[in-house]
């Protein structure tokens, strides 16, 4: 079996890479960063380390890895090759991806007429959907017709805090012990390759996803908005302040009710998840930069994203989000110079100022919910970060 993976990054190679080989596939990476394509061929493996007291290590072989720019033709022939495409590359390189793989879906289509799923495993709701609706944009009418008679794109969750660290032995893809990754089995086109090692499926994703990424997700950037604001260097550091940890409680609090309310889960089932996420977090094994966590600003003060769709719910439901708006102007102060989103975020708010830097890029355009913002972002500006959470 042969699995072809875009993206060989933290969780590429710490997530989907190390299941898909665990189940049996032959792996074939996608990227465009030269340095991790040689390491991998160098050796047609790669270290995982866990990140428990232990430090267990595993290789991960045989893989190989194919430079997209450079090795155009054999990604394309690989396309036609594959049993299994999956890709983890960030929700904004979709569209970068989406035409190599549309090259290659017409290119197998003319003469391997076998189903194949396209699983993109980002941190967004309906990813493979997005790269459908991407590859779409490509593709004439017929074409696509084609192509959805015998391609997939089942949508999924994916759960794993994935870092990496250089080493003598190249570079380390560091994981956490935890990981979940559901793929909606309904959206499958192709039921006829073994279930992946480890993988959940079910027929409805919804309640999975949306946990996740407005809990696990909103809470993560959370951490590193306030931890950011409070001078902190990591989401452990950051919430080994109990005021922290105590802040970032009440802000999942907020936001777990609606989640409660739209996905039937319990509030039993949600108080543990969150505990569980807190732990999580703040495993003494791990070490996750808040810059790393906060990074791409902008994207995540967009309508749909972790921030601002559980603000907009909670507000639509009458609920409090008291704490949650402390975050959101938290997110708009976040400064990164090597982030081109925070630094394009920051430029904007200089020369427009908040107001409307709060309507452009979280589209929100409700007077009360931007007024509360921008309260406490002036607020965020003129107190230290502990007395406006306190
Ligand atoms: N790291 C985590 O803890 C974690 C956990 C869950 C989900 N995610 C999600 O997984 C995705 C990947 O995150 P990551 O942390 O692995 O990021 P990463 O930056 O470590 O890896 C992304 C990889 O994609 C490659 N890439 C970018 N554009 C490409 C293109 N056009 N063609 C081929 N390759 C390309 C990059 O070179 C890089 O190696 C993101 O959507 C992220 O939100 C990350
Ligand atoms: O990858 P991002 O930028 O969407 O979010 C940063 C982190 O919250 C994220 O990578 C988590 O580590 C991960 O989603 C945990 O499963």
């Amino acid at each position: 079996m042969q699995a072809l993976h875009f993206g060989a990054g933290n969780i590429g190679r710490g997530f989907i890479g190390y299941l898909l080989n665990k189940t049996g596939y032959n792996l074939c990476f996608v990227d465009v960063n030269e340095e991790i394509i040689k390491a991998i061929n160098d050796t047609n493996s790669y270290k995982v380390e866990l990140l428990d007291s232990d430090s267990t290590q595993e290789t991960v072989s045989p893989v190989t890895a194919l430079n997209s720019i450079k090795e155009r033709k054999k990604v394309i022939q690989a396309i036609t090759d594959a049993d299994l495409i999956t890709a983890s590359v960030g929700i904004e390189n979709l569209e970068k991806i989406a035409g190599i793989i549309f090259e290659g879906l017409l290119k197998r289509l003319e003469k391997n007429k076998t189903k194949l799923d396209l699983i993109a495993n980002e941190n967004a709701v309906r990813a493979s959907s997005t790269l459908k609706k991407e590859i779409e944009k490509k593709a004439s009418k017929k074409e696509m017709k084609q192509i959805c008679k015998y391609v997939g794109f089942p949508n999924s969750a994916i759960d794993r805090l994935a870092l990496s660290r250089e080493s003598e032995d190249g570079l380390v893809a560091l994981v956490e012990p935890f990981y979940e990754w559901v793929i909606n089995r309904s959206e499958m086109i192709n039921l006829e390759l073994p279930e992946i090692e480890g993988v959940i499926y079910v027929d409805d994703l919804d309640p999975y996803i949306n946990r996740k990424f407005y809990l696990i997700n909103m809470a993560h950037a959370a951490t590193a908005y306030i931890g950011f604001a409070a001078g902190e260097e990591t989401i452990q550091s950051t919430l080994a302040e109990p005021e922290m940890e105590k802040f970032i409680r009440r802000v999942l609090n907020e936001v777990k009710k609606y989640i409660i309310k739209d996905f039937d889960f319990s509030s039993e089932d949600i108080e543990s998840y969150i505990d569980k996420t807190i732990k999580r977090f703040k495993n003494e094994n791990i070490s996750d930069n808040v810059l790393r966590v906060g990074r791409a600003p902008i994207r995540k003060l967009s309508y749909e994203e972790r921030l601002i769709k559980p603000l907009r719910n909670l507000f639509e439901l009458d609920l409090a989000a008291d704490n949650l708006s402390i975050v959101i102007a938290a997110a708009f102060l976040f400064k990164n110079k090597d982030d081109q989103e925070a630094v394009k975020l920051n430029k904007y708010i200089q020369a427009k100022g908040i107001e409307k830097a709060i309507l452009k890029f979280t589209g929100i355009e409700n007077k009360e919910l931007i007024d509360k913002i921008t309260k406490e972002y002036y607020k965020l500006k003129e107190q230290s970060i502990k007395s406006v959470i306190k």
